[in-house]
């Protein structure tokens, strides 16, 4: 059963945490009142009434189906928390299946990843974890309201998606202020450079988002048609661009297998 969940967001009014929450509220999955938040102080801060604050995590999973954790890995070691027979997800960058099950007590575990897009229903959140047929099914629609959802294989393809989809806009924002930089150093004022970028992307984003072509076929279609384009794609491709993002997404993969949590 999907409809009529109990849902609970420890870290409901962080950066991450509100998106989630926001996402949830749109999502007609929740009985009314059955959406809670914890963080530390038991504030409310922009939070709708309708959702029900504490500062008592464990008050939280005593009043949930399914508890998501989105506080900073470095504080889950100090979370005391039971939430043995609740379906726990995860959202924390680096922090193991193993390391969930073993702090929160819980036997069915999901490490997802997410972004703050979840607040517009515009995040990927790829998951795994070993869960029955139900809980994949609650755990599909619940992050299908943030948007795009995806199984994985297993945690290391979490790991590579913290890199990618996690930060939002993060590399994707290092490519356009690189194109906004190109344009300033030759005499377009920043702040036409600004729209100019903040508007291709949006573009790009809806033609690469709802368009049948790959990005790949994009890239293709520019080289095949042999223009303006094709010989800055070629130069770029020469140049390495695809190992300059190797190297970044690299480091932040291994960045996040540092982190115990
Ligand atoms: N901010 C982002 O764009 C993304 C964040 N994440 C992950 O989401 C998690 C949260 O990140 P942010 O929202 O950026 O952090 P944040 O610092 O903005 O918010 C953390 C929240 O956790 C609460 N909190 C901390 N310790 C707590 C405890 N012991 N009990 C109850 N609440 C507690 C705080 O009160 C705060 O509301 C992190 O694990 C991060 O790796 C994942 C993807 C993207
Ligand atoms: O930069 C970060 O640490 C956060 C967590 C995953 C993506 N962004």
């Amino acid at each position: 059963m999907t409809q009529g969940l109990a849902v609970g967001v420890i870290g409901g009014t962080g950066m991450l945490g509100r998106s989630l929450v926001a996402g949830l509220l749109d999502s007609g999955l929740l009985r009314s009142g059955a959406l809670w938040v914890a963080n530390r102080s038991g504030t409310r801060g922009a939070l709708p009434e309708e959702v029900r604050v504490t500062a008592d995590a464990q008050e939280l999973v005593a009043g949930c189906d399914v508890v998501i954790l989105s506080i900073p890995p470095a504080q889950f070691g100090a979370l005391d928390l039971d939430a043995s027979g609740r379906l726990v997800i995860s959202v924390m960058a680096g922090v193991s299946l193993a390391r969930l099950a073993e702090r929160s007590g819980a036997s069915r575990v999901v490490r997802a990843m997410s972004s703050p897009a979840a607040a517009r229903g515009l995040a990927f959140s790829p998951w795994c974890g070993a869960i029955g047929d139900a809980d994949r099914a609650r755990v599909t629609a619940l992050l299908a309201a943030w948007g795009k959802t995806a199984e994985v294989a297993d945690e290391s393809q979490i790991e590579l998606f913290t890199a990618m989809t996690g930060p939002v806009p993060g590399f994707v924002a290092q490519f356009a202020a690189c194109m906004a930089e190109f344009a300033t150093r030759r005499g377009i004022s920043p702040s036409v450079a600004d729209m100019a970028v903040r508007q291709l992307f949006l573009s790009a984003g809806e033609m690469m988002a709802q368009g049948a072509a790959s990005p790949q076929d994009h890239v293709q279609e520019m080289v095949d048609y042999a223009g303006t384009t094709a010989e800055g794609l070629l130069a770029m491709q020469a140049a390495g661009v695809q190992r300059v993002v190797d190297i970044g997404l690299d480091a932040a993969v291994a960045r996040t297998r540092k982190i115990a949590g």
